[in-house]
């Protein structure tokens, strides 16, 4: 079980989460959900034992497969040397990659659906593939325990609905504790047992995801009206009302 107890974080004098108590139990799937600059990516940090907490405590396993929000650092690796990377953990610090890391990186990077892109540079790739190479490579570390910073957030819709297939498989293969942040609620709905909310106001509200992702929470949560519509014998439909 990884678990934070009265959490907290500051930056100079600026608090971004205070009193923060998170259990996350292994083999669930959370949804981490936020307005931006709210501090998800800080939380997830924090979860995965990165970000020191400036109060509070952090309990769980250290070995986490961390895939962080697309960021600008472009690497001229191979798509493979990346998912290979993941491997790091398993090979200590002298040890380089073997032919059964290769093979472990090529499943991976099958899994992801990218396998025709193995040899083209990561800097080359779109936003979207590299998220989902990120993907691989934490799927690649052999951690059991993966966070996701925003995974999905360059995808389109049908690599959206692969994304939240690979969750779905992970799991069902009862070894993953997965924790991925998102702006889609949606995607918390579809896929996620728990959902925890970083309110606009300070507060964190967990709950299973269904009970927790009401039209009132979300409505709150984004300072826009958002309905959840019935789709017969689906997920209901999350509706955003723009102005
Ligand atoms: N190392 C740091 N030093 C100072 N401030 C920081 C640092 N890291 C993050 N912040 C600030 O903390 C706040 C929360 O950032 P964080 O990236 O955790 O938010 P977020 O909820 O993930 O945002 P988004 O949805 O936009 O990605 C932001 O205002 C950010 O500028």
């Amino acid at each position: 079980m990884l678990r934070l107890s009265d959490a907290g974080v500051r930056f100079g004098q600026r608090w971004i989460f205070r009193n923060l108590t998170l259990k996350i139990d292994d083999l669930t799937c959370i949804a981490l959900l936020g307005p931006n600059g709210r501090g998800k990516t800080t939380l997830l940090r924090a979860i995965a034992g990165f970000q020191l907490l400036s109060e509070g405590e952090r309990s769980g396993p250290l070995d986490v497969g961390y895939v962080p929000q697309l960021g600008g650092n472009l690497l001229s690796f191979s798509a493979i040397e990346m998912v290979v990377m993941g491997r790091s953990s398993a090979l200590g610090v002298f040890g380089s990659p073997r032919k059964q890391d290769y093979q472990i990186a090529h499943d991976a990077l099958a899994e992801v659906g990218l396998l025709s892109l193995a040899y083209q540079s990561f800097d080359r790739l779109s936003g979207g593939e590299r998220q989902l190479v990120l993907v691989a490579r934490a799927l690649a570390s052999g951690a059991t325990t993966i966070i996701l910073d925003e995974p999905a957030s360059a995808l389109d819709l049908a690599n959206q609905s692969r994304l939240l297939g690979i969750i779905r498989d992970l799991k069902k293969r009862s070894r993953f504790t997965l924790i991925f942040s998102t702006h889609v609620p949606q995607h918390a709905l579809q896929v996620a047992d728990e959902t925890v909310l970083m309110l606009p106001q300070g507060q964190t509200v967990q709950g299973r995801s269904a009970a927790v992702l009401t039209e009132t929470n979300m409505t709150e949560l984004y300072g826009i009206p958002v309905c959840r519509v019935p789709m017969p014998g689906q997920v209901d439909a999350v509706v955003p009302i723009f102005r």
